[in-house]
């Protein structure tokens, strides 16, 4: 019979749903737990005292159950709302370290830039949906940060 290995039309089926968006912000690499010789020495190049700049693209996931009656984990309308909140107003055209306030004290590395998204993300997202934050910060360099 079609489809008797397959789940039920009952069952919950979970599903992961994604958004890209770029933006593009300088920022310098130093952070204020080290020397400036051992800034210099662990960052290099990025910690030039005037900083550089990228088109970070970042991809926002959720995880959940696809809902039996609108067919979504949830609206990519919403989700694109929660982005532009978090993400593109606070960051985008910015100096992350002296823009944002976060960055004051934490080095703007891309696993802090990831991990400043995610807190902030979880507190407009419906609990529990959020799975992964991946920030590309150029074309060869890749942050996963799934909250743990
Ligand atoms: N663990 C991390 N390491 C580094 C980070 C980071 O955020 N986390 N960031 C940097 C620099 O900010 C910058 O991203 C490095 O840029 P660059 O070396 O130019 O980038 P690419 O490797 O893609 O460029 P090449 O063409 O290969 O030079 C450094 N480290
Ligand atoms: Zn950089």
């Amino acid at each position: 019979m079609a489809g008797s290995s397959a789940q039920s039309s009952t069952a919950e089926r979970i599903g992961y749903i994604s958004r890209i968006e770029s933006f593009s912000a300088c920022h310098r690499l130093h952070s204020i737990h080290l020397s400036d010789e051992e800034n210099k020495k662990v960052y290099g190049k990025c910690n030039n005292p005037n900083g550089h700049g990228h088109n970070y693209k970042v991809e926002v996931t959720v995880r959940g159950k696809i809902d039996a009656k609108t067919g979504m984990v949830m609206n990519l309308t919403d989700l694109k709302k929660c982005i532009e909140e978090v993400i593109m107003i606070p960051l985008d055209h910015k100096n992350l370290d002296k823009d944002v306030p976060y960055f004051t004290t934490v080095v703007s590395t891309t696993e802090n830039v990831a991990v400043y998204i995610w807190d902030n993300m979880v507190k407009v997202l419906p609990p529990g949906l959020l799975y992964e934050i991946k920030i590309h910060e150029t074309d060869k360099n890749v942050v996963v940060y799934r909250g743990e």
